[in-house]
């Protein structure tokens, strides 16, 4: 799939995501520290309930790095609220490594757990009304946060930061009003203001454009590689919209809680000489050579239990099993 870059005038992509690892490696004091910001590796969570046990996140691998803005997507019940509410601290895993900023999220103390959410991470919810407190006008509510932690240099400069984080994310003009006075995009955008007002290194947003149509939406996703281009922060949103590949450089697919696919976008010029973005989709491989084939690619063939595996010089070849032939061969 070919996408051509962003209208004239607006950063591409490529531009955004240069700019944000720069940022980024300012922040970490040097590229030597860039890799790993979230690491998960073989995390497990299962769920007991009256006996029965759901196994949530089956030996999940994710690497991200400090400064990366990536799209987790999944169908329902993949594990996409598992792995944020673990990742965001508000769950613990059953084991393997989740790891973010150097906090290990499985052996949190209760205390390191709470200055965790409240320094290190920041969050932006599919509700709005989860985001901002419906009697504060838009500046107030981006200035709270801020108060609450006891942010130094005063009410003025607690002001004047909230008034250049809304114009940061494009809702300058809304910072005098309430989220009722909003629309739901200008509240998402205020919402991701709120959510950096401290300064965190890494943002969580779960299905932030769940209620908002396609343009709306993609203003939101503007607001965040804005914030993820200019402050550096490190950006993960889970949706279940395989359309949010367009809106980002690289987006993880779960599937049964693993790592199923990777779609990477990347910069190059085409023949005229203009910068086109090209998505290529992968699939993922664990450390022990595990991967998932595309559901599409197993219905073409009807693959089932067992497929044949020949290695070629240059690639690996899938073909059904002796079963898959049969189905196939009795389906005519
Ligand atoms: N507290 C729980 N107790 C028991 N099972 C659970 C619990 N939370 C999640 N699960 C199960 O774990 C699996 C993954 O659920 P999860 O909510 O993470 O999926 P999801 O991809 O976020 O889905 P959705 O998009 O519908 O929210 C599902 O089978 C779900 O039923």
């Amino acid at each position: 799939m070919t996408v051509t870059a962003d209208t004239a005038g607006v950063p591409d992509l490529a531009t955004l995501q240069r700019r944000a690892a720069q940022r980024a490696a300012e922040r970490a004091g040097g590229q030597d520290r860039l890799r790993g910001h979230i690491v998960c590796d073989g995390l497990v969570r299962i769920f007991k309930t009256e006996g029965i046990e759901v196994v949530a996140l089956q030996g999940l691998d994710l690497v991200i790095d400090r400064g990366e803005l990536v799209a987790i997507v999944g169908a329902s019940g993949s594990g996409k609220s598992t792995l944020l509410n673990i990742l965001s601290g508000l769950d613990t895993p059953t084991a393997g490594i989740a790891r973010v900023a150097e906090y290990d999220l499985l052996s949190l103390s209760n205390r390191k757990r709470l200055s965790y959410r409240r320094e290190v991470v920041g969050f932006v919810w599919q509700q709005t009304g989860r985001n901002l407190l419906p009697y504060l006008t838009a500046v107030e509510n981006v200035e709270l946060p801020m108060r609450l932690a006891g942010r130094g240099g005063g009410s003025r400069a607690r002001r004047e930061r909230a008034r250049e984080l809304l114009d940061l994310v494009g809702v300058g003009y809304c910072a005098d009003r309430r989220p009722g006075q909003m629309s739901g995009g200008e509240q998402q955008r205020c919402a991701v203001a709120v959510a950096v007002a401290n300064d965190p290194e890494v943002l969580f947003a779960d299905e932030p454009t769940g209620e908002l149509d396609e343009a709306t939406g993609a203003e939101v996703f503007a607001a965040l590689r804005t914030i993820n281009a200019e402050l550096g922060v490190t950006i993960v949103v889970v949706t279940h919209d395989h359309a949010v590949a367009g809106q980002v450089r690289r987006t993880v697919g779960i599937r049964d809680g693993r790592t199923a696919t990777e779609v990477r976008r990347t910069a190059r010029l085409d023949a005229d000489g203009n910068t086109e973005l090209v998505s290529e989709e992968y699939a993922v491989l664990d450390r022990t050579g595990r991967m998932q084939l595309p559901v599409a690619f197993v219905d073409a063939l009807s693959l089932r239990d067992r497929v044949r595996l020949n290695l070629e010089p240059d690639h690996v070849e899938v073909r059904p099993g002796a079963d898959g032939r049969q189905e196939r061969g009795s389906a005519k």
